[in-house]
């Protein structure tokens, strides 16, 4: 089909010449925008690189970015933000300092412990830890709940807390020095931010995720990779961090409408049946081929336009 047939027939025509300015400024104001958001963090440090890609580093590192309070909150308040920013197309999370996560701030955890100490009510004691729980939980879930794609960039440690961050995310790469422990038994607790829901789907075997859950025993980045747990393993932090901005540019040059879509879809179809997903991709589809952006996309692909131009969603 010529691309005048195809546009017509979805009575778009394809905007690029409209979209033109954004090929010049997308990167300047992704910049602008996250030294905008950057503004509201103290445990978190964010960048934009490149066009549409957001740089966000876990910014502890005197403790070795072990998750306190403020960082719980942040984690999701960054990811609630990103996602609502028409900047924004995919993420890249690292961390700065010697190690990716030691896990939960275990200074933190002990003072949680003592102010439970001071109330005697067991019911009123439970309504605490229920209510930090789910604030945690809704934490990790923000970054799978993200339409954008984030892609884990792990060197070093990875433990604990730092297992449940990475496994809500949608990519994930490492150093070879990477090494990841599912610690929570270690410290008299079953995880319950996430990776007893996730792991296992991460890496499909039900076999390994409960034997690392059971044990805690550490795996290096060799095993991490064997199994599914990351998909690219790099000799070293600096080249691991340009590896994942890179593919992060590339999912961001494609168009939004598509990309959200399919992580939306993929999400969606962890927990439910072939037939439920295919529901659902069905009636959104129903109403986004008909976006600009479909249009578009088959243009290039049959003008052979290496770059075509999506506008900001
Ligand atoms: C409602 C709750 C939901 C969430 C639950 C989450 C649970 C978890 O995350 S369980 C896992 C908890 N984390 C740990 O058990 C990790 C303990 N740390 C380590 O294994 C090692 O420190 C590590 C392998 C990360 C690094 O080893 P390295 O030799 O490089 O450094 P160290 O000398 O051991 O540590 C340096 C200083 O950092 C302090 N530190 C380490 N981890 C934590 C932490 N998680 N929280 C607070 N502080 C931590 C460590 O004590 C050292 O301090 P200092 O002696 O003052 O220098």
């Amino acid at each position: 089909m010529s691309l005048y047939r195809f546009t017509n027939t979805f009575r778009l025509a394809p905007r690029v010449a409209a979209m033109q300015p954004y090929r010049n400024k997308t990167h300047n104001s992704s910049a602008q925008a996250a030294s905008d958001v950057a503004a509201k963090f103290k445990t978190l440090a964010i960048s934009s690189p490149k066009p549409f890609v957001f740089h966000v580093e876990l910014n502890r590192p005197k403790q070795l970015n072990a998750i306190n309070r403020d960082m719980w909150l942040e984690i999701k308040d960054c990811f609630e933000t990103l996602a609502i920013n028409p900047d924004c197309r995919t993420i890249v999370l690292s961390a700065a300092g010697k190690h990716f996560c030691a896990g939960i701030d275990l200074s933190s955890m002990m003072s949680m412990g003592q102010q439970l100490a001071d109330c005697e009510d067991v019911a009123r004691k439970g309504v605490v830890l229920e209510r930090t729980i789910k604030l945690y939980q809704d934490s990790i879930s923000a970054v799978e709940r993200c339409p954008k794609p984030v892609i884990m960039a792990v060197h070093q440690a990875c433990i604990g807390a730092g297992v449940d961050l990475i496994t809500a995310a949608d990519i994930r790469y490492s150093t070879q020095d990477a090494f990841f422990q599912v610690k929570e038994v270690d410290i008299g607790m079953a995880a319950d931010v996430g990776s007893l829901q996730r792991l296992p789907k991460a890496i499909g075997s039900q076999s390994l995720a409960r034997e690392l859950c059971y044990t805690g025993r550490r795996f290096e980045a060799a095993e991490a990779e064997r199994s599914g747990l990351v998909s690219r393993v790099f000799p070293d932090k600096d080249s691991l961090v340009v590896g994942a901005l890179a593919l992060a540019e590339d999912i961001a040059s494609k168009s939004p409408i598509a990309v959200q879509t399919t992580k939306e879809s993929m999400v969606y179809s962890l927990e439910h049946t072939n037939q439920e997903g295919l529901d659902h991709i069905r009636i959104i589809n129903k109403l986004y081929l008909q976006s600009e952006d479909f249009a578009q996309a088959v243009g290039a692909q049959l003008t052979k336009d290496e770059k075509p131009v999506f506008a900001k969603l």
